[in-house]
């Protein structure tokens, strides 16, 4: 079978990590996002826990969808309680999910040491919980936790437990890595040995990255026979996290040549990973693989001239199959090329004077404490000045900023800007939350008589860096700010020993290349 089905466990295992909540409706929302990217399970969540579990269940039922199937969590019957007795049994079942995940335990240590029962009775829980659920007409898949762990302390044992619950009807029997402390060669040999001893249920595997192993895991089961693979999407999860599935199905599809979900489903995977990371309010992590800002990012002047001639020469697939992007860096790094690259935009790429007189302003630029890598925008307002094509949309005449405290903590900031534009002065005065906002606001109150759109922009994000820290407070700070509107987002920055005036620059440029990408979009 070339078919590797794909289960998702960011709504279950994923919500385990450190910091992560999700609320129902950003559960419902994920739910969505991952049928649309069409994968096979959603396991929606530990049905017995709480409330709000259970609700997601009931509320996921309406959801429509088309391509996955929910999963609803719980583990075997405790040992004191009858089948029809046990609460997860009975919040499985209440859930209404038609695919039943019950989590038992196949390492001896944790069966005399945690369920404090006999071996025996493990057996007993892991079969007869399994047949339960089987003869409520439920799709079982059975997590035996610790695999790996009990296989290599008393491999009869464990084995034994996979037999069990196969023998009960199990439809998938997962491997669960669930300390994940081991490395793919024994993963690959025990997964194996099982692929050979077990028949009937699919193989599953679920890991763990406390060795940064996860995924390298994941895939060493699936060469060894499993084709049931549970992760979560960004490898969100429990202490380190899960197996990263946003690694795991590219892998499986472009590198391994496996069937993984519906055709042209690949190309959806930066966005759900984006998407995830937003609802889950997760730091980007700009270094991931695949789906990371900077997974196809070219910074080094060399890469650069070698990807102009042949894309493949420093990328290992295009970034379009995984719908990513690529990104051409300019900074102190740069060559020529990156340059050139920059300005096939403006149909500039056979003008090696201009690109001379960018990188050398550039240079002297970073040199300066400036920095173009997050702020494109910026770098194409230089270039317009170095062409000679750039015409200011507003002249400052000049601003000041004033931030008072009382004796008792009260606080107020003003900024007052007074500028013009097309010969006509605007002064107006702006309060705001700090500094930056008050000159913001004030900016915005000055501008949009001349310029209505800039009601749609917005600043996203405000970034300040010490750029010579020797100097302490007579060093220079960078601004980056990043800023949006309906339809781009953009980077600009400024540097001076002034915060307030670096923030000005940065603030300057952002609102500079709106009015112009206006204009040029308007024409
Ligand atoms: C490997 C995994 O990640 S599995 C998923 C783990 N996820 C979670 O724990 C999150 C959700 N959990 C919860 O909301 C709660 O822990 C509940 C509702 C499941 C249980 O809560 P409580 O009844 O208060 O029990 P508590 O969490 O303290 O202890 C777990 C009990 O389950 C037993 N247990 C653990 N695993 C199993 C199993 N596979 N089969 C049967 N019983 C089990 C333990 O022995 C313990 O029993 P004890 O109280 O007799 O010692
Ligand atoms: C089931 C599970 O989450 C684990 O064993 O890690």
């Amino acid at each position: 079978m070339n078919r590797i089905e794909i289960y998702d466990t960011t709504l279950r295992d994923g919500m385990q990590a450190e910091g992560i909540s999700f609320s129902l409706q950003d559960k419902l929302l994920i739910a969505k996002c991952l049928d649309d990217f069409g994968v096979d399970y959603i396991e929606g969540g530990y049905a017995a826990s709480n409330e709000k579990e259970m609700a997601f269940f009931h509320e996921a039922a309406n959801l429509g969808l088309k391509n996955s199937l929910i999963a609803g969590f719980g583990n075997t019957r405790r040992a004191s309680a009858s089948l029809e007795e046990d609460l997860s049994l009975k919040a499985i079942l209440n859930s209404k999910a038609p695919v039943a995940t019950i989590v038992g335990k196949s390492w001896d240590m944790h069966v005399t040491e945690v369920l404090r029962c006999s071996l025996e009775d493990n057996l007993a829980l892991c079969s007869d919980s399994t047949a339960y659920l089987k003869s409520k007409g439920l799709r079982v898949v059975f997590d035996a936790e610790h695999f790996f762990d009990g296989y290599k302390h008393n491999p009869q044992y464990s084995l034994k437990v996979l037999e069990a619950a196969a023998a009960a009807g199990a439809d998938v029997i997962c491997l669960c890595e669930t300390n994940g402390g081991c490395l793919p060669r024994d993963v690959y040999e025990i997964t194996k040995t099982v692929a050979d001893a077990i028949s009937g249920p699919i193989i599953g595997i679920h890991c763990h990255n406390d060795t940064d192993c996860a995924v390298a895991n994941s895939l060493a089961a699936i060469e060894a026979g499993a084709r049931h693979v549970q992760g979560t999407i960004n490898g969100m999860g429990e202490r380190t996290g899960n197996a990263n599935l946003c690694s795991i199905i590219p892998n499986l599809k472009y590198k391994m040549g496996y069937e993984v979900l519906k055709e042209g489903a690949l190309q959806k995977l930066t966005e759900v990973s984006r998407y995830v990371q937003e609802i889950a309010n997760m730091q980007p992590v700009a270094n991931m693989p695949y789906v990371g800002d900077s997974a196809f990012a070219h910074k080094a002047g060399l890469h650069v001239n070698a990807l102009m001639k042949n894309k493949a020469t420093y990328e290992h697939i295009s970034p379009e199959m995984v719908g990513n992007a690529r990104k051409l860096l300019i900074s102190e790094l740069s060559g020529m090329s990156n340059i050139l690259a920059k300005l096939e935009k403006y149909n500039l790429s056979n003008d090696r004077d201009l690109a001379r007189k960018m990188l050398d302003k550039v240079q002297e630029m970073e040199s300066n404490g400036y920095q173009f890598e997050a702020a494109e925008a910026s770098f194409d307002l230089l270039i317009k000045k170095t062409l000679g094509t750039y015409k200011e949309t507003f002249h400052l005449v000049k601003y000041h900023v004033n931030v008072e405290r009382s004796g008792s903590g009260e606080k107020t900031t003003e900024a007052t800007i007074k500028l013009t534009v097309d010969g006509e002065t605007e002064h107006v005065v702006s309060e705001g939350d700090g500094p930056v906002n008050a000159l913001d606001e004030a900016m915005r109150k000055s501008l949009e008589r001349f310029y209505p759109s800039l009601a749609d922009m917005r600043l996203v994000d405000y970034k300040v860096r010490v750029v010579n820290a020797k100097a302490a407070t007579a060093a220079k700070v960078r601004v980056t700010i990043e800023s949006r509107d309906k339809n781009d987002i953009w980077g600009t920055v400024g540097v001076s020993e002034n915060i307030i005036d670096a923030s000005w620059k940065a603030l300057k440029d952002s609102f500079e290349y709106k009015i112009i990408k206006d204009a040029q979009e308007s024409r």
